[in-house]
């Protein structure tokens, strides 16, 4: 095989298993459809779903090098060690804080989005 198409392979290859195996992953995946068919509904405008698309690209992406750092992680031992412990924490204060921020730019966009609906509504 080619080997770029070998790489796509693998990396296609890690996507699967960590949504299978991981359930934060899962939870993301779930809550990023519920987003997507929210802003079908709202019909978000293109710079909205920009933001809304890339802000659940980067959440998942964290969550998916979070797992992956756990995972190194255990794999070189399980033993107690400050560095992984500091290396686990702060992979998780990153998953955090893109988690964080993307519930305040999904706030921004689809509650005035809903009192507009609401006004057109009553
Ligand atoms: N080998 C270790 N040495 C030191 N501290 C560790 C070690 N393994 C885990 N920890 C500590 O325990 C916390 C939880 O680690 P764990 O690997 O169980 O991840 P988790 O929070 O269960 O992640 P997830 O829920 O995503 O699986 C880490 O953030 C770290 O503070």
């Amino acid at each position: 095989m080619n080997s770029r198409l070998k790489s796509f392979s693998h990396a296609f290859r890690g996507l699967c298993d960590a949504v299978r195996n991981e359930t934060n992953i899962k939870i993301h995946v779930i809550a990023a459809i519920l987003v997507i068919t929210f802003g079908l509904f709202l019909q978000l405008s293109s710079i909205e779903w920009l933001i809304v698309l890339f802000c659940i690209g980067l959440v998942i992406s964290m969550e998916i090098i979070n797992t992956a750092i756990e995972q190194l992680a255990d794999a070189i031992s399980t033993d107690f060690h400050p560095k992984i412990k500091s290396a686990k924490d702060m992979a998780a204060g990153a998953v955090l804080i893109s988690a964080i921020m993307a519930f305040i730019i999904g706030l921004l966009i689809f509650v005035p989005k809903l009192f507009q609906l609401c006004q057109t509504q009553a």
